[in-house]
């Protein structure tokens, strides 16, 4: 047993994220209490944001990113939003500097609540996405599903974002594919050494798009923040938007949008809302956890 943490249950655009304040100590959520908390229905996520002491100079804070199978993850754009808006209510400060396994993030709360993160720059070489086979333009890879004559889906654009990302084009709504079925045989294609959240998006016009994700390490989820990050590069990388994109995510709750931003310095905005939901202590070595009786919106 582990002395309890605070935690919030938030989300973004339907993404589930626990926030978990791991600050003043040493440990860290294990797996097995990421896999407790999901097992049950009231604590059930996609990705846990463990909200660290930070390591280097200049940081606020180092963002430990947990999927809800017990994997770790290198970026988690909603998530973040969902850090940002928690110490922003706690320390009424309006600008953060996060480290992550994937690099340094600056992200701001904006007078109307939502929030942008600088996500970072975009990669695209084949061995650090990483990719399994050689490919010099990645923004088109050989892959495909269904009958090798008419495939269903195919032709990807692959990118890190500091986690794998495919980016397949349909010319339909994503919510009318079979994703729950694709999307398994996807992110555990051999082609992804380290699998891959797989993404739909439709191109509805220069500057928007529809999209769906099956997520690495969570499978189906509302809504994939850093999955919008690599449509919107995608888009724009591969003429089919500018590199300004309204992305409205099939899957979230009355169909929510983040704006994708591809700045000319190359770094990735995303901006968004987060919304907390309830607050609690739990113990991260175990996953037990205990809800707040208070209706506030805390850590
Ligand atoms: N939901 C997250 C992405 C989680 C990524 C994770 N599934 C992985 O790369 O393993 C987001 O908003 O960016």
């Amino acid at each position: 047993m582990a002395a309890e943490a605070q935690f919030a249950r938030m989300n973004g655009l339907g993404n589930m994220i626990l926030v978990v304040d791991m600050r003043g100590r040493a440990d860290a959520v294990t797996p097995a209490a990421a896999i407790a908390l999901n097992a049950d229905p009231a604590t059930r996520f996609d990705q846990i944001m463990a909200i660290h002491d930070p390591k280097v100079e200049g940081t606020d804070a180092f963002i430990d990113i947990l999927n809800c199978d017990g994997t770790k993850a290198q970026a988690c754009g909603n998530g973040t939003r969902c850090v940002v808006q928690a110490l922003a209510a706690e320390t009424g400060r309006k600008a953060f500097t996060f480290q992550t396994v994937a690099g340094i993030l600056n992200a701001t709360e904006h007078a109307d609540g939502t929030i942008s993160v600088d996500m970072g720059k975009p990669v695209f070489e084949w061995d650090r996405i990483p990719l399994a086979e050689e490919f010099f333009d990645t923004s088109r890879i050989e892959l495909q599903i269904g009958p090798i004559d008419a495939p269903i889906l195919h032709s990807p654009a692959a990118m890190s974002m500091g986690n794998p990302h495919a980016v397949f084009w349909v010319d339909r709504d994503p919510m009318s594919f079979d994703l729950d079925r694709f999307g398994p045989l996807l992110e555990n294609h051999p082609m992804f050494p380290e699998k891959a959240n797989i993404t739909l998006a439709q191109v509805t016009s220069p500057s928007s798009m529809t999209t769906r994700t099956w997520e690495r390490g969570a499978g189906l989820t509302l809504a994939c923040g850093s999955a919008a990050c690599a449509a919107g590069v995608s888009g724009a990388r591969t003429g089919r938007t500018g590199r300004k994109v309204a992305v409205t995510v099939a899957s979230s709750p009355n169909r929510g949008t983040l704006t994708i931003e591809w700045r000319d310095d190359d770094h990735v905005v995303m901006t968004g809302p987060a919304e907390w939901e309830w607050s609690g202590t739990l113990d991260p070595s175990t996953g037990a956890f205990r809800r707040d009786k208070t209706g506030a919106a805390a850590l």
